[in-house]
């Protein structure tokens, strides 16, 4: 099972000692990825302990960015404090991470929006 998180446990793992984000509702450890990341370090250490999905999403990142975030997934937001996923470039290319309950819940949730 997918361990999951509070806010308040990510909000813990605010700087490069420990570098946590929430995006779409799963929580990445990032601290390995700042020297790596193409964005740089400071726009992560900005979202570091707290919700960074938008500022995910406003940078419209690729569907390799997207493949390489499963790599740093750690868990997931815990239940009571999840939000709806709004992505602003859906990828329905990423089929390798479909069979992560993660990914299915965000189908579920593109359904509903197209419906409306
Ligand atoms: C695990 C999380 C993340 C991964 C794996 C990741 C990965 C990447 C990759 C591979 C790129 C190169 C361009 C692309 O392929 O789209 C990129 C660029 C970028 N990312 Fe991230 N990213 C992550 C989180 C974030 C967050 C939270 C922000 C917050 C603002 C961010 C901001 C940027 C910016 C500003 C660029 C540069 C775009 C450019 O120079 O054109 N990234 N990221």
């Amino acid at each position: 099972m997918t361990t999951q998180y509070s806010l308040a446990d990510v909000k813990k793992h605010n700087d490069n000692r420990s570098t946590w984000v929430v995006i779409h509702n799963n929580i990445y450890d990032v601290t390995e990825f700042l020297n790596e990341h193409p964005g740089g370090e400071e726009v992560l250490l900005e979202q570091a302990g707290k919700d960074g999905s938008e500022a995910f999403e406003d940078v419209g990142h690729s569907s390799d960015a997207r493949e390489l975030m499963v790599k740093y997934k750690i868990g997931e937001l815990t239940e009571s404090e999840r939000k709806p996923v709004k992505e602003k470039n859906p990828d329905w290319g990423t089929k390798s991470s479909s069979t992560d309950s993660s990914s299915q819940r965000y189908v579920y949730l593109v359904f509903i929006d197209i419906s409306f």
